[in-house]
């Protein structure tokens, strides 16, 4: 991950598509996904969007046993200009011509993709210039494998495997962290990508009728003010027709630590002014951000 200076923070216009009918036929998931993308980029009161954000695994039915049968192959290197016309991602492409079609620049929430390298599957989101170019992809890291009795069970690491790089792009507006739904547990990544200038970390999610109501909306509260940036994840709506009950609960929260917006369960579209003023306000006020000791925890000054 390159460290080179940060765009300058602009006021910019999010929105979050909590979306629902993800059924077991991927292209009607592909279709709807293209039309609530079509449909945010209408924008609310006059304003458009100027970054659009799809869930976690949105082409596909939550569950790490189906991960396996909707796995793409996408081929991306970093650094190196993605062929859209060349890619076998039938996702990849809808994401591209969609982003390129409303002009947005789109956090593609995120899919399974199978590594024709290793031949491993990962849950990897793409990104999106409002020209449809695939500018960078973000393989979650932390793998969300979880025992809570008479509760959820849950083991990604059955069918996946953990991405090894953190991820961030810039727009003309801002940089944008990357993490995927369980990678919020983990101070960790946010607490870096803040720190190379990130003022905006976005993670597809997908929580669950346990931790959901327990810790959604505290993780995303507590990463924002940790780090003194704009916290937001986009979960699916919830359909208690499948497997998997999704919290939904799509949420933005400012570097206060204020929720600025948050879904209830059923299929929506968020629309969220993001402004520098609260993150620059945040720093110069509550000054965490000069005053680390890392003399104290040199391990985390890296
Ligand atoms: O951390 C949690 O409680 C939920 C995580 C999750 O659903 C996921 O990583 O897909």
């Amino acid at each position: 991950m390159s460290t080179s200076a940060a765009p300058h923070f602009k006021p910019f216009n999010l929105a979050l598509i909590q979306l629902g009918r993800t059924s077991s036929d991927k292209p009607s998931n592909l279709r709807h996904a293209r039309e609530m993308i079509l449909r945010a980029v209408e924008g609310q009161n006059g304003t458009k969007p100027d970054l659009v954000v799809l869930p976690e695994c949105f082409n596909s039915p939550y569950g790490h046993v189906h991960f396996p049968n909707y796995a793409e192959t996408i081929g991306f290197t970093p650094g190196k200009q993605y062929d859209i016309s060349a890619s076998s991602s039938e996702s990849v492409k809808m994401l591209s011509a969609a982003a390129k079609e409303a002009k947005v620049w789109l956090v593609g929430g995120s899919i399974p993709e199978r590594d024709e390298t290793d031949g491993k599957v990962y849950n990897t989101c793409t990104v999106y210039s409002p020209d449809g170019a695939l500018v960078t992809t973000h393989r979650k890291v932390h793998l969300f494998d979880i025992d809570i009795p008479g509760k959820i069970t849950f083991k990604e690491s059955e069918t996946l495997t953990g991405g090894t790089t953190m991820n961030y792009f810039d727009t003309d507006f801002a940089r944008v962290g990357l993490g995927i739904c369980y990678d919020v547990r983990f101070p960790e990544l946010s607490m870096i990508s803040a720190r190379k200038g990130c003022h905006i970390l976005i993670y597809p999610g997908a929580f669950n009728m346990t931790t959901g109501p327990l810790h959604w909306s505290l993780l995303q509260r507590a990463r924002a003010i940790d780090n003194q940036v704009y916290f937001s994840m986009c979960s699916p709506a919830r359909d208690l027709s499948a497997g998997y009950h999704a919290w939904g609960h799509s949420m933005v929260v400012d570097p206060m630590g204020k929720v600025l917006a948050e879904a209830d369960e059923t299929e929506s579209i968020l629309h969220i002014p993001i402004a520098p003023e609260t993150y620059t306000e945040a720093r110069a006020g509550i000054p965490v951000t000069t005053q680390r000791r890392f003399d104290v925890y040199p391990d985390v000054s890296k």
